[in-house]
């Protein structure tokens, strides 16, 4: 791990849960819940993301993760809960906190007949601050044409302008809905980069939805797992690396593991002969040191495999 990425990963290490609520918490759900008609996508959301923090949202497709980043910037009203952004009810935002939020959407929503210089143009007029190097520096190294319209861009180059809008304004909240989708390895990477310098340099929180977990390796990001319309889980991904074990054996001695070594049960599968295979974590500062069962270091694959189920 270099020197900004373990800057960043003790950054993000602090805070991460939920029942601890911080006043100073950038965005703070309480018991939040969205239904579509008979179809209970959140069931009682309780999530908070504090200064500084980078979360990865990780969940299969259709489990709700485009809700909760919606519900949490006040574009979905919540059949119940409660959604605070800046300590403020997200439902009455005031014009200084909306400025300092920037959001890239699944589908960039960007006007299609303007050119890309016209568009930054526009969204500059609205914002008390602005960083036009920033805006310059982004364009060039990611080769936008300022002059064509937007219709004739390409699906990664359009995905790369709403990254600049969002940015421009240096906004101390970024949520991205799958910014990285349409982008090429080299895009990703280069986005990655500008991502880790953004909560460096300002300290912005971040939250993202990906499916590409090689992204989130790569900078170490705290992880939140949502699943079934909770968060099952949520942490830095080196801790969970570090205290997590996939453990194989009849669940009378998985049982009894937890027991003596206080650890948690995260999830359980049953395998053949009788035996079974649960992701275990033990607690910290406990090596999660091999025992008598087969015992097995879980990627961030596994995690998501058994968590997100
Ligand atoms: N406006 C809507 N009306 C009815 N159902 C909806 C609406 N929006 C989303 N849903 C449903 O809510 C569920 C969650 O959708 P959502 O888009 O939040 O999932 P997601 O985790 O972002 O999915 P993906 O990973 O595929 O982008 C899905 O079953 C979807 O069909």
């Amino acid at each position: 791990m270099n020197t900004a990425t373990a800057t960043l990963a003790s950054k993000l290490s602090v805070g991460l849960h939920a029942e601890q609520a911080q006043p100073s918490a950038s965005a703070h759900l309480q018991g939040v819940q969205v239904d579509f008609g008979a179809q209970q996508v959140l069931r009682g959301i309780d999530w908070q993301l504090l200064p500084g923090q980078v979360v990865g949202l990780l969940g299969r497709n259709g489990c709700g993760k485009t809700t909760l980043l919606e519900t949490l910037l006040g574009l979905r009203e919540p059949t119940a809960g409660t959604a605070m952004l800046f300590g403020q009810p997200v439902a009455g935002l005031d014009d200084a906190a909306r400025a300092r939020i920037g959001y890239v959407p699944q589908q960039a929503e960007l006007f299609e007949w303007l050119t890309p210089a016209q568009l930054l143009a526009y969204f500059r007029s609205f914002y008390p601050q602005w960083n036009e190097a920033k805006v310059e520096g982004l364009m060039s190294r990611w080769d936008i044409a300022r002059d064509k319209p937007i219709a004739r861009l390409s699906g990664g180059q359009k995905q790369r302008l709403s990254i600049i809008r969002a940015l421009a304004h240096e906004p101390d909240l970024l949520v991205l809905d799958e910014p990285v989708a349409s982008l090429d390895p080299a895009g990703r990477r280069d986005f990655l980069r500008e991502l880790v310098e953004q909560v460096i340099d300002r300290g912005t929180t971040v939250v993202f939805s990906t499916h590409i977990l090689s992204d989130l390796e790569r900078v170490a990001f705290n992880i939140a797992f949502l699943s079934q319309g909770r968060i099952a889980l949520q942490a830095p991904l080196d801790e969970l690396l570090e205290s997590c074990r996939l453990v194989t054996g009849p669940s009378s001695q998985l049982q009894t593991l937890l027991h003596v070594r206080g650890a948690a049960r995260l999830s359980a599968q049953a395998l053949d002969g009788g035996r079974e295979r649960w992701l275990v974590r033990f607690s910290e500062g406990q090596p999660a040191l091999p025992g008598a069962l087969p015992t097995q270091a879980p990627t961030l694959e596994d995690l998501f495999m058994e968590l997100t189920q």
